[in-house]
Parts: structure tokens; sequence; C-alpha cells
């Protein structure tokens, strides 16, 4: 299958990695040095010693795909979207930020065939051609706006080195994933400590716990049962650092507004814990951006 990887970051040279086995994939990246790296170097993940070999173009250059994956921050699919735009409307793009804030732009793409999806895998990326395979798991993907067709061609990529689960409700998946990216994000990037701590420490889980039952509320969906998956996550990445805390660290911007801001615009109480935490989040990233 002809696929299109649009963000070289980690999530983009993971699939390419991933995908480019056994598919004619291109990666679509933004700056020269990248291009050049991946036409000279190939993808790899830092694990193994295999290169895969895959075609590398700039933003909105674009070849005609059978499916292409958005792996960009949520934050900068407003950039994207009027070069997104170009594209046939047939083509299915499967969207693969954390959060549910990238609904609002997929919007603006009122005729294209979407897709949403979770990665339950971990990636870093090392250099502009490896990634680190952090941890392995499957891709949960939902129709947002697609046809039978579209969703047969995601199907197909199923391998089992790249399992892929299909959901029905679009909602369901990106919610029950919200409500643990709300829960473990903020914490461990405040307290600057791994996913593991939120079990291991009451006063943490105390607050993991009240940060949750505003997310369920917001979100309607039962707290007894989340609270049972979230914890669930937080044992199974005891030893990670979350992604927000990972942003933090290395003085990066967060994607706060994508999960906490999102459900402070649908919050019809106060919800004080998660207005807490996000202008703790967003006094963090200042705090750094000062330092510098
Ligand atoms: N990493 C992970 O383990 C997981 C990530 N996700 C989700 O996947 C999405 C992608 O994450 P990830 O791959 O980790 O992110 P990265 O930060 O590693 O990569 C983002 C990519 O977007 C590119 N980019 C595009 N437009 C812009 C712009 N306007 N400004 C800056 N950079 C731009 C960056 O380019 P450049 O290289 O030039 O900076 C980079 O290649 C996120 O929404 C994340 O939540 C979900 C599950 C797991
Ligand atoms: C599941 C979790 C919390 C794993 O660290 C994650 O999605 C993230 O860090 O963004």
């Amino acid at each position: 299958m002809r696929i299109g990887i649009i963000g070289g970051g980690a999530i983009g040279l993971l699939l390419s990695s991933l995908l480019g086995k056994d598919h004619d994939v291109t990666i679509y990246v933004r700056r020269c040095e990248q291009l050049q790296a991946i036409k000279e170097e190939g993808v790899s993940l830092s694990e193994s010693n295999r290169t895969t070999r895959v075609a590398s173009k700039m933003f909105g250059d674009w070849d005609r795909h059978d499916l292409m994956f958005v792996c960009v921050k949520q934050y900068h699919l407003d950039e994207l979207i009027p070069l997104l735009d170009q594209l046939d409307f047939d083509i299915p793009l499967v969207f693969l930020q954390n959060g549910m804030g990238h609904l609002e732009a997929i919007d603006r793409l009122e005729n294209h065939q979407a897709i949403v999806g979770v990665m339950e895998h971990g990636a870093m990326r090392v250099t502009d051609t490896i990634v680190n395979h952090t941890g392995k798991g499957v891709l949960k993907v939902a129709p947002y706006r697609a046809s039978n067709i579209s969703m047969y061609k995601v199907k197909e990529l199923s391998a089992p080195d790249f399992p892929i689960q299909f959901m029905e409700d679009f909602y369901q998946l990106l919610a029950k994933k919200l409500v643990v990216n709300t829960v473990i994000n903020p914490l461990t990037a405040l307290f600057e400590v791994e996913n593991g701590r939120i079990a291991e420490d009451p006063h943490l889980k105390k607050l993991a716990y009240m940060i949750g039952e505003e997310a369920c509320e917001v979100l309607q969906l039962s707290f007894d049962e989340e609270w049972d998956r979230v914890m669930e996550v937080v044992r199974l990445t005891a030893a990670n650092l979350s992604s927000m805390a990972k942003d933090i660290q290395e003085g990066r911007r967060t994607e706060v507004d994508a999960i906490l801001g999102y459900l402070m615009e649908r919050a019809t109480k106060k919800h004080p814990n998660i207005r807490f935490a996000y202008h703790a989040i967003k006094a963090k990233e200042g705090q750094r951006s000062r330092s510098e």
C-alpha cells in the first residue's frame, strides 16, 4: 500500500520504520536537514540494526497515497490544516494526537475521510532518523467521518508487529484515553516523577482521584470504571516518564491545551482541580522559558 506519514517526530519515525518494511512509505518533514538525513540513512529503531528505506519529502509536497497518518502535535495542526486541505478528499487521514483538541481542527477538513487513533506505543526520537520504541502496544482506531472503504484500508495494515484494533465509537476511544492523560500527565509533570509514583504515594493518589472524578464528570463517563483503568495504566507504565513530564523536563511546549484545556472549555461547573492543574502546567512551561 502507498502510505504517507506526516511528521518526522517520534511517532512518525516509528510508523515509518514499522510500516516501511512491507509498504511503500513516504515520510513528510518540515526541515531540509531531516529530509536529507532520511534520504541518506533511512529510518531505524535504536534497539535493532535494521534500517528501513523510505522516501522523504517536505510538508505540502504531497504525492498520491492510499492512506496518510498525521503524526504532529495537536498544536501544529493549525498550520497543517490548509496543506491537508489540498489533498484529494478520498485519501483517508488517520489522526494520532493525544487529547481531544484536534477534533476541532479535523472539523475544518469537512470533506475529507477522517479516522482517529490512539497509539498505545511509546516512542522517543533519538536523532532525525532513529527512534527508540520504548513501549510496544496496539493502535486503536475509530471512524470519525470515514467510509467502510477507508476503514478497510487501515485494516489491511494490521500485522503481528503492528496490531491494529478497531473501535466503533470514536468518542469513547478518545475520551477514555483523555481521562488517563488528564490524571497521569499533569501530576507526573508537576511533581517530576514516573507514572508509578501515583499508585505509591497516598497524597498523589488522592490528587489523581480528585482530578479523575472531575474529568469523568465533564466527559460523562463512569468514574468507577475509568479509575480502575487509570490505575491499571499507572501500573503498566510505572517506570515511564509521561509525555508531559518529558516535555517539561526538556523545555518543550506541552499538550496541556489539548488535554486539560479541552476539558475546561467543556466544563459546565467550576471543576477547580482541572483548572488548578492547567494553570500549574502553564506556569511550569513559562518558568522554563524564562530561565533560558
Ligand atoms: N511519542 C509517543 O510515545 C506518543 C505520542 N502520541 C501523540 O502523537 C503525536 C505526535 O507525538 P510525537 O511524535 O511524540 O511528537 P514529536 O514532538 O516527536 O514530533 C512532532 C513532529 O511534528 C513536526 N512539526 C510539524 N509542524 C510543526 C510546527 N509547526 N512546529 C514544530 N514542529 C512541527 C516536528 O518537526 P521537527 O522535527 O522539525 O521539530 C516533529 O517532527 C502527539 O499528539 C502525541 O501526543 C501518542 C502516543 C504516544
Ligand atoms: C499513557 C501515558 C500516560 C503513558 O506515559 C501517556 O499517554 C503519555 O505519557 O502521554
